[in-house]
């Protein structure tokens, strides 16, 4: 086992470089929740990170006190739930996560969240487009499939929407991907990377094992996909009640947090999953797609096609896209009709 300030002082040497060039200002949006406040402490502990600006409409002050003791050198500070504590948060900031918002308990889909969460996303997406138009927004509140098109066109009625700057988190689809295949395997979960690719609910996720160059067949394949597909589900039986994956997300979140960061500061070949404004299946009227994307300077770089698949994962993603369509939809209905104050 390796002490937290080994693992500091490796992460320190790795990113020294990088850090010494940029000074990145992180903002999280929801940060004293189950999501947040994991995901902050991760944020602290990542040298890149030269200030991180904690806001949430409860306890966003105490988080920061707490995780500002610890002993890296961002600077940290907690903002009152306030219009101005909230526009000092996000002023300067290159990246936006937003874990706001309910979770889900047993027996519920994401969608069932569409209700409560669409208009948390949307002010706080009118918020960011105000005070932080060119920053990365990170959306992990769910329904990530229809947060991700209302934070669009919120900040498309406000006239700084660029496609290359908005991503939905699914990062934790290809971490779950690759941790299940090699406990079917046998194998280090390190050295596994499963291609996923669609959006972030159940149907909609599709792994592509084939390019990892396995081949499950029958009950092993269907008890796989499942598993990746309803890996959530998983968690939130298990809590029982009290909420849905929050540890496996905060480690999710930071580590496409420092995905960007690394190609912000001249990094090449960064690629990620993640979903976003999309060519790859937008004659079939999906605008949004999660699929790898290579990161760059100004976000998107390029955006990976989804290659080779077999018969099996073209049935996935047919089904996928059909949802997808629907999910879209409905987030950028939610906007037209509700546009908020
Ligand atoms: N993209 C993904 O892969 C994942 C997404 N999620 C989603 O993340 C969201 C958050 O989950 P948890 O952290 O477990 O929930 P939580 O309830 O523990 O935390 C949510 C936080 O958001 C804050 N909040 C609510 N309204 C707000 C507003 N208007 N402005 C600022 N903060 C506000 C709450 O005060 C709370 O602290 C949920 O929607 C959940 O479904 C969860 C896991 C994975
Ligand atoms: O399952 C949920 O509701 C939370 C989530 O998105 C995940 O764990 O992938």
């Amino acid at each position: 086992m390796f002490s937290a300030r080994q693992i500091f002082t490796q992460a320190q040497r790795r990113g020294f470089a990088a850090s010494a060039r940029a000074s990145s200002k992180v903002t999280v949006l929801g940060a004293a929740g189950g999501i947040g406040q994991p995901l902050s402490l991760l944020l602290k502990l990542n040298p890149r990170v030269s200030q991180l600006a904690l806001y949430d409409i409860r306890l966003a002050p105490g988080v920061a006190a707490d995780i500002g003791h610890i002993n890296t050198k961002s600077e940290v500070r907690g903002y009152d739930a306030t219009p101005s504590g909230l526009a000092e948060a996000l002023k300067g900031s290159e990246i936006v996560l937003i874990p706001a918002g309910v979770p889900r308990k047993p027996g519920m889909t994401r969608d069932d969240l569409f209700n409560t969460n669409a208009s948390i996303v949307r002010d706080l997406a009118k918020a960011a487009a105000d005070h932080a138009p060119e920053a990365n927004i990170l959306i992990i509140s769910n329904p990530v499939n229809s947060t991700v098109p209302i934070t669009a066109e919120v900040f498309k009625s406000k006239g700084v929407y660029n496609p290359k700057r908005l991503f939905g988190v699914t990062t934790l689809d290809v971490v779950r991907a690759s941790r299940f295949i090699s406990q079917v395997k046998s194998t280090d979960p390190a050295n596994e990377n499963v291609t996923v690719v669609g959006g972030h609910s159940g149907a909609t996720i599709v792994p592509l094992l084939s390019q990892s160059g396995y081949n499950l067949s029958g009950e092993q394949l269907d008890s796989y996909v499942n598993r990746v597909q309803f890996g959530g589900d998983e968690v939130v039986k298990a809590k029982d009640g009290a909420g849905s994956a929050t540890l496996s997300m905060a480690m999710a979140g930071a580590r496409f947090a420092e995905s960007l960061l690394k190609a912000a500061q001249g990094q090449k070949n960064v690629i990620e999953p993640t979903f976003v404004d999309s060519p790859l299946y937008k004659d079939q009227g999906v605008e949004y797609f999660a699929s790898n994307v290579e990161l760059g300077p100004n976000g998107v770089e390029k955006i990976h096609p989804v290659g080779k698949i077999t018969d099996h994962e073209q049935k996935l993603l047919d089904v996928c896209l059909g949802d997808l369509k629907g999910n879209i939809a409905k987030g950028i209905k939610f906007v037209k009709e509700n546009p908020g104050n």
